[in-house]
């Protein structure tokens, strides 16, 4: 199958407070730095062509067209509209699904639209779809190798913003999320940032999953991984993905995160016949017993500038290993992270960013 996409690429600033809903604010788009080029991709048995323009006649330009009305446009003619958001760096394309329980686009058409030289870009696609079981809403998403996880910590703060811009939540700052890990309840702080409260950390080796044997209870903490003749200590934690979190090699120096050959290191992680649902690998450095250091590999993204779910694992490993206090700042490469995994109900709370980069429309 052939997709082409088009589209306009505008740049957005920040919108400051929820009641500048995203769709309005991009009204004034034609008087901001316009990003848009032109470009255009296709391959012979091409599956993708990507072209996008600022010129007039080429596509549809935000200065003829009001982004609301734009957003409001239907899928006609097989046009996906989109907006992309970023939490930290780990990008996203977000996709009105609220009339549909179906994904818009196939696992296929998100590989293809994540890929940063001959698609729009991303770390991966995420639906904002109608609730179940009584929730607001539910979240789907796709990696951008197409893989369906069962939650991101960064997307869902791009998830509750992008929510906050298409309807009008009549002075609510908060909703329920149905996700593949359960129920997400994001709350959109005044200044614009997203707490999230992402549930209760999963320890027991076999749901996390991994196949390493418990050695405390049935938890997996702190315990050996032999990965490319190297052994590693590691601590297993699912947020309803799996997470295997290290502070370093047995007996090794100090993790330096920055030394880490990411590329190399992380696959071997990720494919590791201990974890069967494959894993996100998260590299920590302990700066203070409050703030933490950490690069990520991510199962079916690569090295990410952020991984939310994962920012929170490595807090409850920290902890576990006695390593960190339950509230902590956690830098990432893309930008820091606040996290507190509260004793009173066990549940982990996330605090950061999530910003709209761009409109744009795709035809499949
Ligand atoms: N970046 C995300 C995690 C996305 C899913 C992950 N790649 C997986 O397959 O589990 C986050 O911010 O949590």
């Amino acid at each position: 199958m052939e997709i082409a996409a088009a589209s306009t690429v505008s740049v957005a600033p920040q919108p400051s407070r929820l009641s500048n809903a995203f769709p309005r604010k991009l009204g004034s788009v034609s008087s901001l730095p316009c990003a848009s080029f032109k470009r255009k991709h296709c391959s012979g048995n091409a599956t993708l062509c990507v072209s996008s323009s600022s010129s007039m006649d080429a596509v549809v330009t935000a200065e003829k067209i009001s982004p609301a009305s734009f957003l409001d446009k239907r899928e006609t003619g097989g046009i996906l509209h989109f907006v992309k958001y970023q939490g930290l760096g780990n990008d996203f394309i977000l996709v009105d699904n609220r009339d549909s329980s179906e994904p818009k686009i196939t696992q296929e058409q998100a590989a293809k639209l994540c890929d940063r030289n001959f698609g729009v870009g991303a770390d991966g696609v995420i639906f904002a779809m109608p609730g179940v079981n009584g929730t607001d809403y539910t979240m789907r998403i796709f990696n951008s190798d197409g893989s369906e996880p069962e939650m991101c910590g960064n997307g869902v703060r791009c998830f509750a913003r992008f929510i906050a811009e298409l309807e009008d939540l009549q002075g609510k700052n908060s909703f329920t999320i149905h996700t593949g890990a359960g129920l997400i309840v994001p709350e959109i702080q005044d200044d614009g940032q997203v707490k999230v409260d992402m549930g209760i950390p999963i320890l027991k080796a076999q749901d996390v999953p991994t196949k390493l044997p418990g050695n405390k209870g049935e938890a997996v903490i702190q315990a050996e991984l032999v990965v490319d003749g190297v052994s590693w200590n590691v601590t297993c934690v699912s947020m309803g993905n799996p997470h295997c979190v290290t502070f370093g090699t047995k007996g090794g120096p100090k993790l330096k995160v920055d030394d880490l050959n990411l590329p190399e290191i992380g696959p071997k992680f990720e494919h590791h016949e201990m974890f069967p649902a494959r894993t996100n690998t998260e590299f920590v450095e302990v700066l203070s017993r409050s703030h933490l250091k950490m690069r990520v590999w991510e199962r079916g993204a690569g090295a990410t500038l952020a991984c939310g779910t994962g920012a929170c694992a490595l807090v409850v490993a920290a902890v576990l290993e006695g390593r960190a206090n339950r509230k902590c700042t956690v830098d990432l490469p893309g930008g820091p992270l606040e996290i507190e995994w509260k004793q009173e109900d066990n549940h982990i709370y996330m605090t950061g960013p999530a910003e709209a980069v761009f409109y744009g429309s795709a035809l499949l």
